[in-house]
C-alpha cells in the first residue's frame, strides 16, 4: 500500500525547501505531487513521485522525488525522512529512496535488463558485465543540481532532479561521445526515462565511474594555495605550477569539441544569429543592473564590446558545446581530464542548452575558471597587493596555456578571435555577478573585477 498524494503533499511541502537541488528557495508557490510509476524490481515500494511546483508569478517546475514507503521508522535514514502519515494500522514512514541501499539496486538492475513498464524506458548502452547491480551505492555528498549514487567504483548513476520534456543534452552527448570512444568523456553505461501523456522525459544517467579522479577545481586551488604560501615566487617557481595541466585540459576540450562536431551538425551563425547572441547579452547585463547596481559603471564599456561583437564580419562557426564548462566540470584522472555534466546552462530551457553554439563560449568559462581559481584565496586572506600580484600572474599565465593546449589540438588559436572571446567572457562574467549576489556575495568582486578589465579594453576588431 502507498501513500496518496492529498497525505503526500504536505510532508513534501516541507521537505522540498531544504533540499540542495531545489531552485525554488525563498519563493512563494504550492506544490502538488503525483505519482510517475512504481519501480520494479524494489523492495519495500519504491514509487516515482513528481513535485509539480507553481509559483506565485505562475511559472512551474517538476521535480523527481523517487520515495520509498517503510512500515516501521528507520533510524538509519533518518537524515532523509521526508515525513510519516497515519493510515489507520499505525504511522508509514516516508524516505527519499536514492539513500535506501535497500532498493537502489533496482535501478541497475532494470537498466541490465531494459525493462519497459507502461511509462518506464530503462536502457543499456553497454554489456550486461559493465552494470554493477552487485555494488552498494552510496550517494555523493558534493553540493549538486541533481543526485547522484556511486556503485562502488564501478558506476555512478546521476539521477535528474529537475524534470523538462525533451531530450537530456547530458544523456544526448555522453551516448553520442561514447560511441565515438571519446577518450575526455565518462562512457554511458545506461539511461532511464519515462513517457506521460504523449511526453517524452529522461530521469536518470549511468555512467562509468572515473576512479581516482579529482575536479580541476581542487587541483588549481591547491596549486594557487602552494603559490600563495610562497608570496615572492612566480607561479612557475612556487611547487605545483599548475600550467601543463591547464595546457592538456585546454587539448582535452579542443578534442571533445572536435568529436561533438562531428558527432552533431555544425553551421556558421548568419550576422542575424550572431546579433541576436550579442541581443541577449545585452538583455543579459541589462537585468544583471537590476540585481547587481556595481554593475553601472562598467556597463557602457560592456554594451561597446557587445556592440563590437554583433558588428564582426568574420563568419561564426556554430555547433554543440558543453554549455557550462568551468573547472568543477571536468575531472583529472591518472590517465587523462575527463569532461563531465554535458546538461548546458542551469537555468535556460532544455530545448535553448541545445542550440549549437560557439566553441569560444566554452573556452571564455574555462578562462573564466581561471581567474576565479586564481583570486579565490584573495576573498578569504582580504586584498594582499603582493597575493593579488600573484593571482594575476597565476590566471594568466593557465589561461594562456589553456589556450596554447586547446590550439595545438585545434590548429587554430582562440585568441585570435578576441573580440568575440572577450564578448563570451564578459558575458559569463556578468551571469556571474548575479549569480555571486544571490549566492556567494563575498565572492562577487572575482567577476566584478574582471569585468572592469573587459569593459576599459579599447575594442580593437
Ligand atoms: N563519471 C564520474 N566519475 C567520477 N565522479 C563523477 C563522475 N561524474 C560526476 N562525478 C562527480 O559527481 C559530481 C557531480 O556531478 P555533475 O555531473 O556535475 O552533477 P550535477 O549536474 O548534479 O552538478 C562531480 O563534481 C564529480 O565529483
Ligand atoms: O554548479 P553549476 O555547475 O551549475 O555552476 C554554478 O555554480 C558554480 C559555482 O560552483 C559557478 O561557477 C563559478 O564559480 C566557480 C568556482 O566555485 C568557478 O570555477 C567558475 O568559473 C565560476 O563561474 C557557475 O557559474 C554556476 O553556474
Amino acid at each position: 500500500m502507498s501513500a496518496s498524494s492529498e497525505q503526500l503533499r504536505p510532508l513534501v511541502q516541507g521537505w522540498l525547501p531544504t533540499q540542495r537541488w531545489f531552485a525554488g528557495k525563498g519563493r512563494a508557490g504550492t506544490v502538488d505531487v503525483v505519482p510517475l510509476a512504481v519501480l520494479v524490481a524494489a523492495s519495500p515500494e519504491v514509487t516515482i513521485w513528481t513535485a509539480r511546483v507553481t509559483y506565485d508569478d505562475g511559472s512551474i517546475e517538476v521535480y523527481q522525488l523517487p520515495l520509498v514507503e517503510r512500515d516501521a521508522r528507520d533510524e538509519g535514514l533518518d537524515h532523509v525522512l521526508v515525513g510519516a502519515y497515519e493510515d489507520g494500522d499505525g504511522l508509514r514512514w516516508i524516505y527519499d529512496a536514492l539513500h535506501d541501499k535497500d532498493v537502489t539496486a533496482a535501478w541497475l538492475v532494470n537498466i541490465r535488463d531494459e525493462v519497459r513498464t507502461d511509462r518506464l524506458r530503462f536502457t543499456n548502452h553497454a554489456d550486461a558485465a559493465d552494470i554493477p547491480v552487485d555494488e552498494p551505492s552510496l550517494v555523493l555528498t558534493a553540493e549538486q543540481s541533481n543526485t547522484s549514487l556511486m556503485y562502488a567504483d564501478k558506476a555512478i548513476l546521476k539521477v535528474f532532479r529537475r524534470l523538462q520534456p525533451g531530450v537530456n543534452p547530458d544523456i544526448e552527448i555522453h551516448a553520442a561521445l561514447s560511441a565515438r570512444g571519446a577518450r575526455h568523456v565518462a562512457r554511458l553505461l545506461g539511461s532511464v526515462a519515462a513517457e506521460v501523456d504523449g511526453e517524452h522525459f529522461e530521469l536518470a544517467m549511468l555512467q562509468e565511474f572515473m576512479t581516482t579522479a579529482t575536479d580541476g577545481w581542487e587541483l588549481a586551488k591547491k596549486s594557487v594555495l602552494d603559490l600563495m604560501a610562497e608570496g615572492d615566487l612566480h607561479a612557475e617557481e612556487a611547487g605545483g605550477d599548475f600550467a601543463g595541466e591547464a595546457e592538456r585540459l585546454g587539448a582535452a576540450v579542443a578534442e571533445v569539441h572536435a568529436d561533438l562536431a562531428v558527432a552533431f551538425a555544425t553551421a556558421t551563425a548568419t550576422p542575424e544569429e550572431v546579433r541576436d547572441r550579442a541581443d541577449t547579452m545585452h538583455a543579459r547585463l541589462e537585468y544583471a543592473l537590476s540585481v547587481v547596481p556595481e554593475l553601472q559603471d562598467v556597463a557602457p564599456g560592456l554594451h561597446a564590446l557587445f556592440n563590437a561583437f554583433a558588428e564582426l564580419r568574420d563568419p561564426l562557426p556554430v555547433q554543440r558545446i558543453h554549455g557550462d564548462l568551468h573547472l568543477g566540470q571536468v575531472l583529472r584522472t591518472v590517465h587523462r581530464w575527463v569532461i563531465i555534466d554535458f546538461e548546458g546552462e542551469p537555468m535556460a530551457e532544455l530545448s535553448a542548452r541545445r542550440r549549437p553554439d560557439s566553441t569560444l563560449r566554452d573556452i571564455a568559462g574555462m578562462l573564466r575558471s581561471f581567474e576565479y581559481a586564481g583570486h579565490h584565496r584573495l576573498i578569504e586572506t582580504g586584498y594582499v597587493p603582493q597575493l593579488a600580484y600573484r593571482a594575476n600572474e597565476w590566471a594568466e599565465r593557465n589561461r594562456d596555456a589553456f589556450c596554447t593546449g586547446y590550439a595545438e589540438s585545434a590548429q587554430h588559436d582562440p585568441r585570435e578571435q578576441s573580440v568575440a572571446l572577450r564578448a563570451f567572457e564578459a558575458d559569463k562574467a556578468v551571469y556571474e555577478a548575479v549569480y555571486e549576489s544571490r549566492h556567494r556575495p563575498a565572492w562577487l568582486p572575482i567577476p566584478l573585477a574582471s569585468l572592469s578589465r573587459l569593459a576599459e579594453t579599447e575594442v580593437v576588431r
